[in-house]
């Protein structure tokens, strides 16, 4: 059995992995070996079988050990290890959540329902890391990939809403301490039918400009939005942004790019990302034909007909969330002509966003 590495498995990500990996059953085709960063010679989580003690995550010759080291520590982690750890003469395989190494040119971004001749190329050539996605590219391909698979599309527009998981743990966290905050701030207000609604909302409003805490997000999540995400480049894109059209043109492996460009939005949902597209495509297509492609991308996506009463039951993250279907909704031609169309794809940021591929590639290295 190959020994696999866990390293990062008590985070948001990590315990998503956990989670997916027992359910799968995957720890019964390996020999799991728990590492951390700060809790090294502790017991060993129940996990999997596993027995023993952490190792350090920080330890080039117990990490040397790996067939496969899969890590959701972060990119800190990555770049400060994964360097030492190859010059050191490792040459396991190395799976990561982190956006750190997903372009270089020695490395796959994963996504293998949408990828899986990239991924098997690469493999076939030696190809030693492999990457997951940045999550909302990973959902946008999830559901509207098949257009791309069928060389429809020449441009996609998307305009995000992410949720606070995408922060990690105290984001979701300071989210919810901002919503009890707003309520606490009118619930008497609330609590008397009679009361004026505008004096609810001047309240309301006060609250958000100065008690919702901003720690983390750097501004009220609770009761708006944000509208950047992650740092600022010189051309006036966030990076969130930049990474649109960066990866999912590496994750399809396209030689000419793909434009994809939009603007990435924080919203208050709890771990849901969701993307309004536009798609410019190259042929005007029957609205019945765009559904059947889409429906062909794999068997995660989850149709919604363009239909008010099912939209709002079937296309939001309360009905979305936790689960592994990516809905795909909204699909209408849209004002500008009939080569373009609108969808509202929305998924779990932290099962396909985050830890579903990883375990995935996983299994396609079990397979080899
Ligand atoms: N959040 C997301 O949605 C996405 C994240 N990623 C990547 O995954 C990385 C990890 O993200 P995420 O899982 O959110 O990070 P977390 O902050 O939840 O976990 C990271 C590490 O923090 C340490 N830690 C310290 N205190 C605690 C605690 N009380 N509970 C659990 N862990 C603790 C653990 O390491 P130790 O045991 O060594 O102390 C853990 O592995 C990100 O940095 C990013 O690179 C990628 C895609 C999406
Ligand atoms: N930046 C994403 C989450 C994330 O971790 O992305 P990446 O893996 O590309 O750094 C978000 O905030 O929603």
């Amino acid at each position: 059995m190959k020994k696999v590495g866990l390293v990062g498995w008590r985070g948001m990500v990590g315990s998503v992995l956990m989670q997916r990996m027992q359910e799968e059953k995957d720890f019964d085709l390996i020999e799991p070996v728990f590492f951390t960063t700060s809790q090294a010679g502790q017991p060993a989580p129940a996990i999997g079988g596993a027995t023993g003690t952490l190792k350090d995550a920080k330890s080039i010759d117990d990490l040397k050990a790996m067939d496969i080291i899969i890590s959701c520590q972060g990119g800190d982690y990555t770049t400060e290890i994964f360097g030492k750890l190859r010059a050191a003469g490792w040459n396991g395989y190395w799976i990561d959540a982190a956006s750190t190494l997903r372009m270089e040119d020695d490395a796959v971004i994963i996504l293998d329902p949408v990828n899986r001749g990239v991924i098997d190329a690469a493999l076939a050539r030696g190809v030693k890391n492999y990457i997951g996605g940045n999550c909302t590219n990973s959902i946008l391909l999830m559901g509207v990939g098949a257009l791309f698979r069928e060389g429809l599309v020449d441009w996609v527009s998307s305009m995000t809403y992410q949720a606070a998981s995408g922060g990690g743990a105290n984001h979701m966290r300071e989210l919810l301490k901002g919503m009890g905050v707003v309520y606490g701030s009118v619930a008497d207000e609330l609590a008397t039918p009679a009361s004026a609604i505008l004096d609810i909302d001047r309240k309301v409003a006060q609250t958000i400009r100065s008690d919702v805490p901003t720690e983390y997000f750097g501004a009220p999540l609770a009761g708006g939005l944000i509208p950047w995400i992650d740092k600022q480049l010189e051309n006036g894109q966030s990076k969130e942004e930049w990474k649109g059209q960066a990866e999912v043109n590496k994750i399809l492996g396209n030689a000419t790019p793909i434009p994809v460009d939009g603007l990435c939005v924080r919203i208050g949902a709890m771990r849901c990302h969701s993307l309004a597209l536009t798609l410019k495509l190259n042929k005007n297509l029957p609205l019945a034909e765009i559904e059947s492609i889409i429906k062909s991308g794999n068997q995660w996506v989850k149709w919604v007909p363009n239909d008010r009463e099912v939209t709002v039951k079937e296309l939001t993250p309360a009905s979305i969330t936790g689960g592994l279907e990516v809905g795909v909704g909204r699909v209408r031609k849209l004002n500008m002509g009939p080569d373009y169309v609108s969808a509202f794809v929305i998924g779990d940021q932290l099962l396909w966003g985050a830890a579903e591929p990883l375990r995935r590639m996983l299994r396609i290295l079990l397979e080899d």
